[in-house]
């Protein structure tokens, strides 16, 4: 739970202006949940991540983490909590000169588990991620993806209930990335983990987070299930980043691009999975005897639910095209386009 939080760092010269890297900042991340936090370089991500595991201590406002009130504690009291809470970086962040192995066991050593046990724990953690037969290598010798991996090992080493990611697939490629995502799923599911996510890449927010929250200038500007921000960005910084994985409705050179190339009443069609599909509405359109075509749009996934947004060129009498579009049904929605 993060209450009201704020984080300002000194000006960068004397006598400049103070930084405020977070500004007054409230969050609810429930427990169990992969939370995204989505925004422009510079809007207060990173800083706002560090707050919760206190690698930064707040300027103003509360954290809390499963009750317990992190921002407050100081010491000894501070470093138990911090062990509940796990970090993985773009970087990976490996120590070198210890073994894929001697990397997972570090925190254990550092927490003072007996060596026995550690040795298991390790084990255990490096089959989980699927580097079961590379314990002896050294970070050099992998792959990125498989860097991770271990990264994630060392991050689940102390059992957490939270992991926290920060860019944590921006270095990889995409398979790598869906290799790492599909990790980070089972360690939600499997371990019951808590996830925030901070990512500049949409896909990794459409594949993996419940629910999302957008930063601009150190404030969450808006926040939702991943699939209604996603569907329905209320603010210009939602809208600019969600574009970039869901289709948008064609606008200005591009519309009149399209215009020029197909006749016919432009109409978009838009539909959630409330009970449409593409096929039903092409279906629909085809039985009431409009003719027509797609000119702009299509289908996304976005949590494995369906959003469609189609724009089509209807040719025929007026008429006929509005009886028929009002007979599409339930669950879709058609505007025309002018
Ligand atoms: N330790 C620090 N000292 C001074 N200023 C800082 C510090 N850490 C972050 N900032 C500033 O706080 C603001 C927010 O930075 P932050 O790294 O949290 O943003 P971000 O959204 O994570 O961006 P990016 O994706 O580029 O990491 C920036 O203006 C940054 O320069």
């Amino acid at each position: 739970m993060i209450d009201r939080v704020s984080k300002r760092f000194p000006p960068a010269k004397r006598g400049g202006a103070e930084i405020v890297a977070v500004d007054d900042v409230s969050l609810r991340i429930e427990r169990g949940e992969v939370f995204g936090i989505i925004g422009y370089s510079g809007a207060g991500k990173s800083t706002l991540v560090r707050l919760i595991n206190q690698l930064e201590p707040v300027s103003a406002g509360r954290i809390t983490v499963d009750d317990v009130p992190i921002s407050e504690l100081r010491g000894k009291r501070l470093r138990e909590q911090q062990t509940g809470i796990g970090m993985i970086f773009q970087r990976f962040n490996l120590l070198t000169s210890r073994t894929v192995a001697g990397n997972v066991a570090y925190p254990l050593e550092v927490v003072g588990v007996p060596r026995a046990e550690r040795r298991r724990r390790v084990e255990e953690l490096l089959e989980f991620v699927g580097l079961g037969g590379r314990a002896d290598a050294y970070p050099e010798q992998l792959s990125g993806g498989q860097q991770q991996r271990v990264g994630i090992a060392r991050a689940l080493a102390a059992n957490p209930q939270v992991l926290l990611a920060d860019e944590a697939t921006s270095a990889l490629d995409p398979e790598t990335t869906a290799e790492v995502l599909d990790l980070l799923g089972r360690i939600n599911r499997e371990l019951g983990v808590t996830i925030v996510v901070i990512t500049h890449e949409m896909e990794v927010i459409t594949r993996i987070a419940d629910r999302v929250a957008v930063m601009d200038a150190g404030r969450v500007v808006e926040s939702g299930t991943t699939y209604d921000v996603f569907t329905a960005p209320q603010t210009d910084t939602a809208r600019r980043f969600v574009q970039t994985v869901v289709r948008a409705l064609p606008e200005g050179d591009e519309l009149a691009q399209l215009r020029a190339q197909h006749e016919g009443r432009f109409f978009t069609i838009s539909f959630t999975d409330a009970g449409a599909s593409e096929a039903r509405v092409f279906g629909a359109l085809a039985r009431a005897g409009v003719d027509f075509h797609l000119v702009h749009g299509g289908v996304d996934d976005i949590q494995g639910r369906v959003y469609g947004l189609l724009t089509i060129a209807v040719r025929g009498d007026d008429d006929a095209i509005e009886r028929a579009l009002s007979k599409i049904g339930p669950g879709v929605t058609v505007e025309e386009q002018r």
